[in-house]
């Protein structure tokens, strides 16, 4: 029998004594966080918190002034395996003339610099077909995007960062302008999402009670005025199951 230890709590990002300036504001100070596999972290502040800021430090927009941010335990500096994260950025909305259509947005979340140019393969369009299904738009997968309404919209740039199957998903503010019904299944979609496809989540949210609902009304960490509330998709006992499992095969 051959026993094989597995971390199923790996570190996905840490936050390490992290500060950031534009110019003479400092906006974040710092400030330490580490997120889990299989975490869903919501982050809440007032405006101006600088949760955008962190946000887009971790996708690597904008370099650390001081301290550092590891993903899957390597520095932000050096990181390159951008296909494991899928981010779906703040105040996202089409142009009701872009000419493009809902598959076609999907597909384009393959692209990086090495693929630009190559065809999408078989493969590949069965990953699009999961995204769509996932997201619940194959039925519009031919319209045009710009004619969507904000919260199919939204369900499209979803699926285009779901489309390389990433281990971890970060969506700043991504109910914004969508009415309260539509936001409800967004979020009831993606609390599904993480309590069944193993993936760790970071959301920025206005939507304190949403938050609250899924992860608790105590924050685990604040500074005053970012404030993190977390929740783990398994206790520690499926983790014990799951090392146990590995063990006897
Ligand atoms: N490109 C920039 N240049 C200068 N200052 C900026 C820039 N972007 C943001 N700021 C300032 O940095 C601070 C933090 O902004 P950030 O967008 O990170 O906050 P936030 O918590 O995401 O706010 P909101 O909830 O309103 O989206 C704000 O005072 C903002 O005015």
């Amino acid at each position: 029998m051959q026993s094989v230890s597995l971390d199923c709590h790996q570190h996905m990002i840490e936050i390490q004594d992290l500060s950031f300036s534009y110019g003479e504001q400092k906006v974040i100070s710092g400030l330490n966080y580490t997120v889990k596999e299989r975490d869903f972290l919501g982050i809440i502040g007032s405006n101006g918190a600088g949760k955008t800021t962190l946000m887009k430090m971790i996708v690597g927009l904008l370099p650390p002034t001081s301290g550092d941010i590891k993903l899957f335990g390597q520095s932000v500096r050096k990181f390159k395996d951008w296909e494991r994260i899928g981010y779906v950025p703040q105040k996202n909305a089409f142009n009701p003339l872009f000419p493009a259509t809902v598959r076609e947005v999907v597909l384009s979340g393959l692209y990086n610099n090495k693929n630009l140019i190559r065809r999408v393969s078989k493969a590949q369009h069965r990953q699009c077909e999961d995204a769509l299904e996932v997201m619940r738009i194959q039925d519009i997968a031919e319209k045009r995007v710009g004619q969507l309404s904000g919260g199919q919209q939204q369900r499209v740039f979803l699926a285009r960062a779901l489309i390389n199957h990433p281990d971890l998903l970060i969506l700043d503010e991504p109910t914004v302008g969508i009415d309260t019904e539509t936001q409800a299944g967004f979020f009831d979609l993606i609390f599904h999402m993480h309590a069944h496809h193993h993936m760790t989540f970071l959301m920025v949210s206005h939507d304190i009670d949403m938050i609250k609902s899924y992860l608790g009304n105590e924050p685990v960490q604040s500074n005053g005025k970012i404030n993190f509330y977390c929740r783990h998709s398994h206790e520690a006992q499926d983790c014990v199951v799951e090392n146990l499992q590995h063990t006897l095969t």
